[in-house]
């Protein structure tokens, strides 16, 4: 295993309004765990990044850290672009993090390599750290192109501006997102091996111990096993981190 200290972060995605802060204050009050066994974070809808991260600022010491990320930023700083969010503007409201690259963003939003990675640029100037996401489609993977859709996405959204610097990588199979569907176990280790050589081999050594996280119909029934799997340094959940329950048991499950 190349790092011990796993990362679960929660991706709301386009779901929470100001009642859901009660179900985070549950998460926070419930989460036990020492931040030393586990990094946990949640990425809610931009209007809720203020409010979570100073209710989560009050946490009491022995309560497990929760970072708070946004879910997506504009690579300018500030200008006329009308509906977005830049970098700066998510630290300001509070995060530490940021997803970047969300399958959801490549294909909704066309979002390419190129975009993906000036948009890491950004964020890391603004001092958040990037969850830069990749994975391919069932086509891909049934063409026996998984492996070298992930690797050249490796290459094409990871600029030269993370070397030394604190970021994670999240494989994220498009046909196992909110499907219920997961690679097998040997699969995820196989990407996550051909993920790892890939981010050396564009990055140098200084991504050998940069977590790889996996996302993609994460449950509490399936978590443990995942987790276990060889260099999978946690997970990116997405639905079943809408339920304070079930995303203890999957913070739990490390
Ligand atoms: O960012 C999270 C992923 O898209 C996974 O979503 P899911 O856990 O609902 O499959």
């Amino acid at each position: 295993m190349k790092q011990s200290v796993k990362m679960i972060v929660g991706n709301w995605k386009m779901n929470g309004v100001s009642a859901s802060l009660d179900e985070a204050r549950a998460l926070q009050a419930a989460l036990q765990v020492g931040p030393a066994a586990v990094r946990v974070a949640l990425c809610p809808p931009a209007t809720l990044i203020a409010p979570m991260a100073s209710a989560f600022g009050q946490a009491t010491s022995n309560a497990a850290v929760v970072e708070i990320g946004g879910q997506d930023c504009h690579p300018a700083t500030k200008g006329a672009f009308t509906g977005s969010i830049s970098a700066d503007m998510l630290r300001d409201a509070g995060a530490r993090l940021v997803i970047l690259g969300h399958s959801e963003r490549r294909a909704g939003f066309g979002e390419t390599d190129t975009d993906v990675a000036a948009k890491v640029e950004a964020a890391l100037t603004a001092g958040l750290e990037p969850i830069i996401c990749i994975g391919e489609t069932l086509e891909q993977r049934k063409a026996g192109a998984a492996i070298a859709v992930v690797q050249a996405q490796i290459a094409g959204s990871l600029p030269q501006a993370l070397v030394g610097r604190a970021f994670a990588v999240a494989y994220e199979p498009v046909w196992a997102i909110g499907t219920g569907l997961t690679p097998t176990l040997e699969q995820i280790a196989e990407v996550h091996a051909a993920i790892r050589e890939a981010m050396v081999g564009t990055l140098g050594e200084t991504a050998a111990t940069t977590p790889i996280l996996y996302g993609g119909s994460v449950n509490p029934g399936n978590a443990r096993k995942i987790l276990g799997v060889e260099d999978v340094g946690g997970a990116l959940v997405g639905g079943a981190s809408l339920k304070a329950a079930d995303f203890i048991s999957i913070v739990r499950a490390v």
